[in-house]
């Protein structure tokens, strides 16, 4: 008979929108994720903290297929096997990234950058004098309302401040639909008002997409009020609310108590 533990597994691997199991990459010899096990659910969102080094960038390579793992298994929506396609694939199935420094279209307005973000690969040339439809133009309204930036509409991006770019980075993911938004340290460089805000605007995004949040400042995590996974040396030192893990022994020891 089948354990009970693989039986639910296998459950939870069909059930969720992210499911990594026993994942590992070396580089060099060095194991930068060393049997990383996780699960995000559907419209959950998941904060990733650790120290310097410990994965959270190749965990998110390894989501975009960026980076191959030697060995696990890593899933999206159930089936989908990420570790047997490209970035560019992967792109398009569903998962949004969102790196760490904002590159929008600086000299283009606000309004722009979203139009040119538009689902549907039609070409720079072609969406530069395309008119868009009434769903299209409804569509990049209501997005430039979730990210605070309607009465910037106009303005070039490259006006704008940091936060704001960080604001309408994640607005053109959203104009792709993704089922799941990966977003790397979206606070770095924020001030306290712009840090507050983006906590307010994750979960408003995370109310109709999954999204999975690396991030070190614990002031803007706890405002996430999600489940938190503490990555170390690779692997999930501990998972579970932001208290919980800020209790832990062994979080404490290798993280916050430094
Ligand atoms: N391409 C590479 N070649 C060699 N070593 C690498 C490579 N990419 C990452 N590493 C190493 O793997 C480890 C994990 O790196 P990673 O960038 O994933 O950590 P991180 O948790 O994102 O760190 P940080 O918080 O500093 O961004 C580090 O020790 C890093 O030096």
């Amino acid at each position: 008979m089948m354990t009970t533990h693989a039986n639910e597994s296998s459950q939870q691997e069909l059930t969720s929108i992210l499911y990594l199991d026993g994942v590992s990459v070396s580089f060099d010899g060095f194991k930068a994720l060393n049997n990383l096990s996780f699960v995000v659910e559907p419209g959950e969102m998941r904060a990733i903290i650790g120290p310097n080094g410990a994965g959270k960038t190749t965990m998110m390579d390894v989501i975009t297929g960026k980076t191959k793992p030697d060995t696990g298994e890593v899933f999206f929506k159930g089936g989908i096997d990420l570790t047997k396609h490209d970035e560019a694939f992967i792109a398009n199935l569903g998962i949004g990234r969102k790196f760490q420094k904002p590159t929008v279209f600086e000299s283009q307005t606000v309004f722009h950058n979203l139009e040119l973000s538009l689902k549907g690969e039609k070409g720079v040339m072609t969406t530069l004098f395309a008119a868009l439809n009434d769903a299209e133009v409804a569509r990049i309204i209501d997005v430039l309302g979730t990210i605070r930036l309607t009465e910037k509409a106009g303005d070039l991006a490259g006006n704008l401040s940091h936060g704001q770019k960080q604001w309408l980075e994640i607005g053109m993911l959203l104009m792709q639909d993704p089922d799941l938004l990966l977003v790397d340290e979206p606070v770095a460089g924020m001030t306290d008002a712009e840090t507050e805000q983006t906590a307010i605007l994750l979960r408003e995004i995370s109310a109709t997409h999954s999204v999975v949040v690396v991030e070190h400042d614990m002031e803007f995590v706890r405002a996430l009020k999600s489940k938190v996974t503490v990555l170390h040396e690779g692997s999930v030192l501990a998972e579970g609310s932001l208290d919980t893990v800020q209790n832990n022994q062994r979080v404490i020891e290798v993280y916050l108590g430094r």
